[in-house]
């Protein structure tokens, strides 16, 4: 009897590699059930958990410049609070009325369990990982709410001082989706009173604090003194934090259109359970790259694809 082929899908890239650790030189590769290390000769490392492919830890020499949550779950329970958590296919609330309007807030790539597809490491001393996620995957629940053949490619590559992260997505189903995707970085900085953020001047912005009601930045340096959740429209691809006229983070976007600027702040954090210690509003600011204004469309048998390279400034 014939049997039909299956048509490839990027999921299967790298899926031939050895699942052992590896140690090429000085670059070290290690893994366990739930996480991936990645470090490099220079003192650079990255850790990602499977759940969620979420990046939970960033260092250059042992200085973190992620935040992450003390009272953050780890284990898929529940969205990781911290770190680098990835939104898809929907930025929440999701709104009634459209085909992820019964899906979680911020849908469920962040509390999937990724598969960990493969590792490489290029000459320039960089090592990458990468994560898969396809309705595989899912639990049942999960699948019937967002029913569509997707395939998503996640890829962390870690350099001597900055982390890219690369998201594929792949429609392998015979309609059009609609997603919105983005990287929701929690920037560790020493004190949220004396940075400023840099890049979005003039830009319309949503004020999630206002109502969701339109503004224009008139600021060059964005100071946060209070709770601040915006989303930038069509901002530029270069995004800066610094301390006075030192820079400590470009956040770099290629193929998002959005940047999403947020911090809970003392009052936002009551509110937030696993948000510990609560003082901790004051070393972290999210500068979140993504295509979350609008819908982005993806045609049946099409690819899309978007990244962020965060750069320290050490
Ligand atoms: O609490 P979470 O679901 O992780 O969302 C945390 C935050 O994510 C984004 O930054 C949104 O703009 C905020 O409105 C939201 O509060």
């Amino acid at each position: 009897m014939a049997t039909q082929k299956r048509k490839p899908s990027i999921l299967d890239i790298g899926s031939a590699a050895s699942k052992e650790s590896s140690s090429h030189g000085s670059i070290q590769i290690a893994e366990d059930s739930q996480s991936v290390l990645l470090s490099l000769p220079s003192g650079a490392s990255a850790k990602v958990l499977l759940y969620g492919a979420t990046v939970v830890s960033w260092k250059i020499k042992d200085r973190e410049l992620l935040w992450l949550s003390e009272a953050s779950a780890l284990d898929g329970s529940k969205a990781v609070r911290g770190g680098i958590p990835l939104v898809f296919p929907v930025f929440g609330p999701p709104p009634a009325g459209t085909p992820v309007e019964s899906l979680p807030q911020h849908g469920f790539a962040r509390t999937s369990k990724w598969n960990l597809l493969g590792r490489a490491e290029d000459e320039e001393g960089s090592v990458r990982v990468d994560f898969g996620l396809s309705p595989d995957s899912l639990d049942g629940e999960t699948k019937a709410k967002w029913a569509y053949d997707f395939g998503l490619i996640y890829s962390v590559t870690l350099r001597e001082s900055s982390l890219e992260t690369k998201i594929v997505v792949q429609n392998s189903g015979s309609g059009a989706f609609d997603f919105n995707v983005l990287f929701h970085t929690y920037l560790r900085i020493p004190d949220v009173s004396t940075i400023g953020v840099q890049g979005l001047n003039s830009l319309t912005y949503r004020d999630k604090t206002l109502g969701g009601t339109e503004h224009q930045e008139s600021s060059e340096v964005i100071k946060i003194t209070s709770q601040t959740d915006r989303v930038y429209k069509s901002a530029p691809d270069a995004i800066t934090v610094s301390e006075g006229d030192k820079p400590l983070y470009t956040v770099t976007k290629t193929g998002l259109e959005d940047v999403v600027l947020w911090n809970p702040y003392s009052d936002g954090v009551e509110k937030i359970g696993d948000w510990q210690p609560k003082e901790g509003y004051k070393n972290m600011v999210c500068v979140e790259a993504g295509s979350v204004a609008q819908w982005q469309t993806l045609e049946p048998q099409s690819t899309w694809e978007g990244g962020v390279t965060h750069k320290a400034h050490l």
